[in-house]
């Protein structure tokens, strides 16, 4: 590089150095705005998420840019992580605690992971909340005496057991709700062992969430709904959306969403590791897709084997989802080893066919994940 070409760098980094710490005095200003808003939105019991507010500024803002000859979407990405970063702020004001004169909440699991989560959303919502862990069971009446909701979140083998030898004497009026991963086998022990309220809830999302915004919680109905309503308030005022479900229904998708996808995702790694793959060199030639599928992959394996093997060997009828995907592979593999290319495009056309407008949806969709997992490289 010779010094003129230097002096210019030199003198338009200088100036770019300055517009992104406006960038930074701006993004304080937001952050100083949001917080307020959380204050407010807090004050008044509003969710966290607001979608039609969300969709009117990005629309708005799109067309802003797109007047100056700025990408819209450039300015989308930046504002959704921007709100990304409004949830988690809005979250640490608190919120309204929709039902002041419930009682305490007891969470049994309560140092588990999840049942971490939900207790300091509850706690951050004001109420009181105990937790229930295997050390404590000896003090358990007392712990349970006067509670207004018991949120069972253990692992799933010991879930029914312990709702049906232990839960039995709660409180008439104690609403009883569990977060197991699968819901019809918790429901019918919930509805066994307490005859008040029952709720089946499944967080459709891992412990390590910043925040509820935009996760969806799927709700199962067990008896007086009535009783129960303020806690449905309450975890959409967290930020989170309801999906009602029957719990067979649930549970059957459950089949194909967590067992076999895991069971999948379990299987490729092992794949990998009896073939002795070097990680490193994998990841020197992968595309940003691999790299991804990759992550999907590797970060199964760098939590709880207990808790994968749990959510695979919860449900026996997972066996025959697995297994057909067996006979699937098996059949795709034949394609294959008898050259039949013909046959394998046309088995891509059926499958196309059937993906429809999804396919191009999830095309756009992870065409933005596979920029972001670029911009993440460092070497
Ligand atoms: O306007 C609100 O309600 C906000 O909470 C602020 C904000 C934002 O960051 O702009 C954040 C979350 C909402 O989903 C919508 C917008």
């Amino acid at each position: 590089m010779n010094e003129r070409t230097t002096a210019d760098l030199e003198n338009l980094r200088g100036l770019i150095d300055g517009v992104d710490q406006q960038l930074i005095h701006l993004l304080r200003k937001r952050l100083d705005l949001v917080a307020q808003v959380g204050a407010v939105k807090h004050g008044a019991g509003l969710p966290i998420y607001a979608p039609q507010r969300e969709a009117a500024m990005l629309a708005k803002r799109r067309g802003e840019a797109e007047k100056m000859n700025v990408s819209p979407q450039l300015i989308e990405d930046i504002l959704r992580r921007l709100m990304r970063e409004s949830y988690q702020n809005e979250k640490d004001v608190g919120f309204k605690q929709v039902k002041p004169d419930l009682g305490h909440v007891v969470v049994i699991g309560g140092e588990g992971q999840l049942g971490g989560l939900f207790s300091q959303m509850l706690t951050l919502s004001g109420y009181q909340v105990k937790s229930l862990d295997k050390e404590d069971w000896e003090r358990a009446d007392s712990l349970l005496a006067g509670a207004g909701l018991v949120i069972v979140t253990v692992p799933i083998q010991i879930t029914c057991d312990l709702i049906a030898t232990k839960l039995t004497q709660l409180p008439k009026s104690c609403i009883l709700a569990d977060l197991t991963s699968i819901k019809s086998a918790p429901m019918t022990a919930m509805l066994e062992a307490h005859s008040g309220p029952v709720l089946g809830l499944h967080p459709m999302f891992g412990p390590d969430v910043g925040s509820l915004a935009k996760q969806v919680v799927v709700v199962c109905n067990g008896r007086k709904p009535e009783a129960y309503q303020w806690l449905l308030e309450q975890i959409t005022i967290w930020g989170a959306r309801l999906v009602e479900a029957e719990p067979q229904q649930h549970d059957k998708s459950m089949q194909l969403v967590q067992a076999m996808r895991h069971f999948s995702s379990f299987v490729y790694g092992l794949n990998l590791c009896k073939e002795s793959a070097d990680i490193e060199t994998l990841l020197q030639f992968s595309s940003p897709i691999y790299r991804l599928e990759l992550a999907m992959v590797g970060r199964l394996f760098a939590q709880s084997p207990e808790l994968y093997a749990d959510i695979i060997f919860s449900q026996r009828e997972s066996i025959a989802v697995i297994s057909d995907y067996l006979e699937n592979y098996t059949q795709a593999l034949f394609l294959l080893k008898s050259g039949d290319r013909e046959g394998f495009i046309e088995q891509f056309k059926v499958v196309s066919q059937w993906f429809g407008d999804f396919a191009p949806q999830f095309q756009k969709e992870s065409r933005a994940m596979l920029q972001s997992v670029n911009d993440m490289k460092t070497d």
